[in-house]
């Protein structure tokens, strides 16, 4: 007997194969033993460098295998504690390279993880989201319209299913799914209609499948070597500074050589100098900077977590610093989207509706007469056909644990599963008793046309007593088109003008007192009447009322957008509510400033890009727009040389979010398409998070900064020390081993310190930094080259009045080198907390970063170490220093760091002065 293949199964024999019940779905045990038997549904990724590697590769270094030989050399020729220290020193180098470069890339994997996809699945009979990788063949998955499929899967429920396999098939037209079994045999993949692939993605409908294959079986897995997807996770920056870095290897090699013909020249021991060269140009090259950016990129990222926002593309980290605008959804990222009906309009008549939340308590009244929907007719209808028109489930849930109060009254709490929008009306229906548990008994749901942005608008259509109705539902502007007559004074008659501005002007009132507004119509269908398409059904219906609800203002926006505003980005709103609604809301939260602009939809189509362009500086509110009414504004904006975030949740809004610089997914409401398309997802849908990343990224940039300004200022200072002594013919500052314990005791934990040090005060009051900025802008460069040389000539002074003030000293030349040694090292301490501050050390509280304290305080340890420690000083040529020399030392180390210091203080900051908005002056013309 030949097996039947999947597609050629029915989706119960599919079912059945599997051991799985398609009403409860696998028990959690079954699902975790299935698991273990064959593994996680991923694609196995590509090779992962291992540890061994990883810590054999610090020492592939051209430098480093240049002193390594030079140090087996002179141990062979006798010099073996030298060598054997060298030696030591350089594998702690290395482990440290490794600890670093271990630690990105252990982040970046982590990171990888957060943003794997989650999936809808069905389990003892209950639904739970969980990791799309915990997936097991025979689970029941639930998948909507811009879910990714998570594995394959067996369709045995497909409603209206359209997939898009171009991953797969190459084929990007969507095609349509079913359930029936395929009688044939090798059927194409294309055509395999039952079957749904692991990685495509549903476009429309809502199903369940059953899983039949996970991970490497899947026709995805079947070719995943072929795609592994390359997503680069090196930043531009990165990218720069490993040109950089390239760039600094060549100087710092070129001075070495300088410095070693220099002390050849003036007589110093070849071999000697040549020693000393290599052990300066291993300790000059910044080799550890790549691995401190990857971890303060890192590290910031798991700060951006804590704060809700999960970055998935590391480069988006660095943009997010340069953000000039965020072009944000109002509801649900400025609103709370926690909908509650506030007034209704029936007949000319307000009537308002009491009650707070979701809870179905509350009454309706009218001029403070409690009206009750079973007398009135009209408001009957408009109750029945917010109810029937909906998808909405309103729950009351018993809330666990620490939350309830007293043990005999259990607190509840009631929740909306589905659109809060249609929450809303369940609650208002319930609140007159008109539930959907009763409405059901009488009207039998036979069809339903669903809501979208583009349509903005629902229908069902139900049948009761032997008719059918259609209630549709949506936005009064949008649903008056379709309406013939209207329910006015307990009569359906034709739908005059004058009636539609009535309602029209009710709608108006409603909106400006930042209520979202929806109209609820219906029409009798006759048994002949057509109901295939939408366009069938949608007209000629009865207009019956409007309802208003309120969508608070999330509390913590507005104090982002006026931080927004101070940090020199512009905030921008994008809705697809009405103008008024929107454009009132915009004013409570402070985002329309005097004279900005509000545009709908329909005036933003009949702009061309050049007017668009003209006035996209001055519009602050979009509204009434649709999805692709925002990949045109991110385009304009970005003409303009902005750099634009922009929130999107819907499959129709991921062209924009490609397109924006910053690609914003919402966490709870969005679609698995729009969260692939975003750089950053919000793990709560809320717009200050934006703002939180936006100051995360700034930081994460200026610390950057702040550890190549330490890096690089401590090497030039090195190298120069040395070059300054053979320049002047004086003999070696340093010796080798103490050049590299230098290097080895500075570099690491300090500079890695300053990649998570505190932000600076005036972080989000300064213009965003522009895109193109170069990483030594603001007289990085010159910050660097001058202290650089100031540390390099203090050490020199400190090593020369050394030498000739004591010259009778037994260990001269030891003791002038240890003065030499411990000045370097202090200097560059000292040097580290001035690079916590743009301006100098005086400006910022020292201690506040307990890491850098951290760093600095073992560092010292280290270096007294092999001053004090009687077993290493002749390792290290070392010689205890008096408390003389410590004073020299200190002043030495201080003197530049004090200098640049006074100069700071000397230079009165200019106070940036920051506005936004709408230039001042001409006053520009209204758009309405
Ligand atoms: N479930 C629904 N059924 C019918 N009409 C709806 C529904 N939800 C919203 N509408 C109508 O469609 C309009 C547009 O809704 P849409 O979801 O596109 O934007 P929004 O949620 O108001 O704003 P944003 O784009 O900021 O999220 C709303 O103003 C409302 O009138
Ligand atoms: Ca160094």
């Amino acid at each position: 007997m030949s097996q039947k293949t999947w597609y050629q199964m029915t989706a119960e024999e599919a079912a059945r194969a599997h051991g799985v019940d398609p009403r409860t779905g696998l028990p959690w045990d079954e699902a975790r033993s299935r698991q273990e038997r064959i593994g996680r549904n991923e694609l196995s990724e590509g090779k992962k460098i291992s540890p061994v590697t990883l810590f054999l590769n610090q020492f592939k270094d051209f430098m480093v295998l240049v002193l390594m030989g030079a140090t087996l050399i002179s141990g062979l020729l006798g010099e073996y504690l030298d060598a054997i220290t060298i030696i030591a020193i350089i594998i702690m180098n290395g482990v440290l390279g490794f600890i670093q470069e271990f630690r990105a890339e252990r982040s970046l994997r982590a990171l990888k993880e957060l943003s794997a996809p989650n999936a809808k699945v069905l389990r003892e009979g209950e639904v739970h989201q969980i990791a799309a990788s915990e997936l097991v063949p025979g689970d029941i998955v639930l998948l909507e319209s811009g879910d990714r499929i998570p594995a394959d899967l067996r369709f045995f429920e497909a409603n209206g299913v359209y997939v898009e396999e171009s991953a797969l098939t190459g084929e990007s037209v969507p095609v349509a799914k079913h359930v029936s079994p395929l009688d044939h045999e090798d059927v194409p993949l294309g055509d395999q209609r039952n079957l749904g692939f692991m990685g495509t993605m549903l476009t429309q409908g809502t199903a369940k499948g059953v899983i039949v294959r996970t991970g490497m079986e899947t026709e995805m897995g079947k070719i995943a070597d072929l795609i592994q997807n390359t997503d680069s996770m090196e930043t531009p920056l990165q990218h720069r500074l490993e040109q950089l870095g390239k760039i600094l290897i060549g100087v710092a090699v070129a001075l070495t050589i300088v410095v070693v013909l220099a002390g050849i020249l003036h007589g110093q021991p070849p071999y000697a100098m040549f020693l000393a060269g290599v052990s300066l140009a291993v300790a000059a090259i910044p080799e550890g900077l790549p691995a401190i950016v990857t971890i303060a990129l890192a590290l910031g990222v798991q700060r951006m977590i804590k704060r809700k926002a999960i970055v998935r593309k590391l480069p988006s980290v660095e943009t997010l610093g340069c953000a000039s605008v965020i072009c944000s959804d109002k509801t649900g990222t400025l609103t709370q989207n926690k909908m509650t009906v506030t007034h209704l309009w029936v007949s000319g008549q307000v009537l308002e509706v009491s009650g707070d939340g979701y809870a179905p308590h509350g009454s309706i009244t009218s001029e403070g007469a409690v009206v009750e929907a079973g007398k009135e007719p009209m408001l009957a209808k408009l109750l029945q056909v917010s109810v029937l028109c909906n998808n909405a489930v309103l729950r009351q849930e018993e809330l666990e644990g620490r939350k309830k109060k007293s043990k005999d009254a259990p607190e509840t709490a009631w929740t909306i599963n589905g659109d809060p929008t249609e929450g809303a009306l369940v609650v208002l229906g319930a609140k007159a008793g008109f539930t959907p548990e009763k409405l059901r008994e009488s009207f039998e749901r036979t069809g339903e046309f669903p809501f979208d942005s583009e349509r903005k608008r629902m229908s069902v259509i139900v049948s009761h007593g032997g008719g059918r109705m259609v209630c549709t539902k949506g936005a009064p502007d949008v649903l008056l088109q379709h309406c013939s007559y209207v329910l006015w004074e307990g009569k359906v008659i034709p739908f005059t003008p004058t009636l539609k501005a009535k309602v029209m002007a009710a709608n108006e009132g409603m909106a400006k007192s930042a209520l979202r507004v929806l109209g609820l119509a219906y029409r009798d269908l006759r048994s002949t009447d057509r109901c295939a398409e939408y366009d069938d059904v949608e007209q000629q219906l009865v207009f019956v009322g409007l309802t208003g609800m309120i969508d608070p203002p999330r509390r913590e926006v507005r104090e982002a957008i006026s931080k927004c505003r101070k940090a020199g980005i512009k905030t921008v709103m994008i809705t697809g509510d009405h103008q008024t609604t929107a454009e009132a809301i915009a004013k409570e939260l402070g985002m329309l400033p005097a004279g900005g602009l509000v545009v709908n939809g329909q005036q933003l189509a009949t702009m061309d890009d050049d007017e668009l362009d003209r006035r996209v500086d001055d519009i602050f509110v979009y509204a009434r727009v649709s999805p692709e009414h925002k990949l045109r504004i991110v385009k304009s904006l970005q003409r303009k040389g902005h750099v634009v975030a922009m929130t999107g949740d819907g499959v129709n809004d991921a062209p924009a979010i490609k397109a924006a610089d910053i690609g914003i997914a919402m966490g709870i409401s969005g679609t698995d398409v729009s969260k692939e398309a975003s750089a950053l997802i919000l793990s709560d849908d809320n717009f200050a998070t934006i703002v939180a990343a936006i100051e995360e990224g700034r930081g994460i940039y200026e610390n950057i900064r702040k550890f190549i300004r330490y890096l690089l200022a401590s090497n030039v200072g090195e190298i120069l020390t040395m070059f300054f002594a053979m320049m002047a013919g004086l003999p070696l500052p340093l010796l080798p081993i103490q050049i590299l314990w230098v290097n080895l005791v500075t570099d690491g934990l300090p500079a890695m310190a300053l990649g998570i040090d505190q932000a600076e005060k005036d972080l989000m009051t300064q213009k965003p930094r522009s895109a193109k900025e170069n990483i030594f802008a603001r007289r990085l460069g010159w910050k660097i080259i001058s202290r650089g040389i100031l540390i390099g000539l203090c050490t020199l002074a400190a090593f020369w009045i050394a030498l000739v003030n004591d010259p009778q000293h037994p260990n001269n030349l030891a003791h002038a080198q240890s003065v030499a040694f411990a000045t370097l090292v202090m200097a560059q301490l000292i040097h580290v907390f001035d690079c916590r501050s743009s301006r100098s050390i005086f400006h910022r509280n020292p201690l506040q970063n307990g890491y850098l304290v951290l760093a600095v305080l073992s560092s010292l340890v280290l270096m007294l170490g092999v001053m004090y420690i009687e077993q290493l000083q002749p390792i290290f040529k070392t010689v205890p220093l008096g408390t003389k020399d410590w004073i020299m030392v200190l002043i030495a180390a201080g003197i530049p760091t004090f200098l640049m210091g006074i100069g700071s203080v000397m230079s009165r900051p200019r106070k940036p002065e920051l506005k936004f908005g709408v230039k001042g002056g001409n006053a520009k013309p209204s758009l309405r």
